[in-house]
């Protein structure tokens, strides 16, 4: 039977504007916000207000499709002209996660063939509506998929936060704790916590407490410790983009999981929808990393830990190579090495060039 749990959702469409959890403010306050121009849009995602990779593009698709409802044009050439602009812009929030990317050009695709504006209008709303519909589908059977891997009961490691929260529900690697929960079974989950803006800490571990998944917080560099002496069974983490070879960038101190998990013989999971797949690239080389503000190092939760004028290095990303990759799991079922077939085989239908 299945049981009714928690699980948090981070973006809702009301009528006409965005209504968004700021995880900002978590895990304190669970606070909504109302999003109302495409500046709001634009400011969450810079912000870190909504963020991970589908959550992001989820947010900019609506936030675009809003944006456009508003547009007060005579001819639809001058219409498509502003979605290109608006597109670009919020394009440029962040740029590591394909997803944003994804959404966004998806979304002017869909106005190939529309003949008025009054259609394209609907038609962007309508795109918006589909990708969030389609992201959690997706979610749902990457959890499924994870579970024929990962056994309940076992513990499990995970860094940042590639949940419910991050997506349109369920999440990526925490699917199938979500799942488990749901089938009345449990995990036991070990959550980095993710410096430096503490993804883990603050969102991993208040989202897996809401649905009832049993958690322990370590801090970032207790892991290889914690993998050696806990019996950990498996690391799983999300992805914020993948190359067409299977090297992954996800979150800041995921290659390190990945090199102590390989030297500890511990099986290591991406999990990932199709729109995480950037075939552009050909290798994780290819992939820009982002680099934020000083002070998310400086500073833990406001408070300055370090003399202000000390220099920093901030990458919010890292790649993990392929080889250090046991499988990565998606909604069309597991990907094994080599992932340069099996890639090009399997994901490249839902797949819109950049
Ligand atoms: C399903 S979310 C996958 C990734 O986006 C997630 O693991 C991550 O790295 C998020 O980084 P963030 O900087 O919080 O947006």
């Amino acid at each position: 039977m299945v049981q009714t749990i928690r699980i948090p959702i981070s973006v809702e469409w009301k009528e006409d504007h965005i209504k968004l959890l700021n995880q900002q403010n978590l895990p304190h306050h669970t606070d909504y916000i109302n999003l109302t121009t495409i500046e709001d849009v634009y400011d969450a995602i810079v912000t870190l207000k909504v963020r991970g990779a589908p959550a992001i593009g989820i947010a900019a698709a609506y936030g675009l499709a809003m944006s456009a409802q508003k547009y007060d044009f005579e001819t639809l050439e001058q219409f498509k002209l502003k979605v290109n602009t608006e597109k670009s812009y919020l394009a440029s929030s962040r740029p590591t996660a394909v997803n944003l990317f994804w959404a966004l050009n998806r979304l002017e695709k869909s106005l190939e063939n529309v003949r008025s504006i009054n259609e394209a209008k609907t038609t962007l709303l309508h795109e918006a509506f589909q990708i969030q519909a389609e992201d959690e589908e997706m979610c749902r059977q990457i959890g499924e998929n994870a579970l024929t891997l990962l056994h309940p009961g076992d513990s499990v490691m995970t860094i940042c936060n590639a949940g419910s929260i991050a997506t349109a529900k369920y999440g990526t690697a925490l699917a199938p704790f979500h799942l488990a929960r749901e089938k009345g079974k449990q995990f036991h989950v070990y959550v980095c916590e993710t410096r430096p803006v503490l993804q883990g800490a603050r969102l991993t571990a208040w989202e897996l407490q809401q649905s009832g998944v049993e958690t322990t917080l370590i801090t970032d560099n207790m892991a290889a410790h914690t993998m050696k002496t806990k019996g950990i069974k498996a690391v799983i983490v999300g992805a914020d983009r993948i190359a067409a070879n299977g090297d992954t960038a996800n979150k800041i101190g995921t290659f390190g999981l990945a090199l102590i998990a390989k030297a500890l013989n511990i099986p290591f999971y991406v999990a990932a929808p199709s729109t995480s797949f950037d075939l552009t690239i050909n290798t994780g080389d290819e992939i820009t990393i982002e680099e934020r503000s000083p002070m998310e190092v400086l500073q833990i939760v406001n408070t300055t830990i370090a003399p202000e004028n000390t220099n920093v290095y901030n990458p919010a990303f890292d790649v993990t190579p392929n080889h250090l990759i046991t499988a990565i799991i998606t909604e069309k079922g597991i990907l094994y090495p080599d992932y340069v077939e099996q890639i090009r085989e399997n994901m490249c239908d839902k797949y819109i060039s950049l």
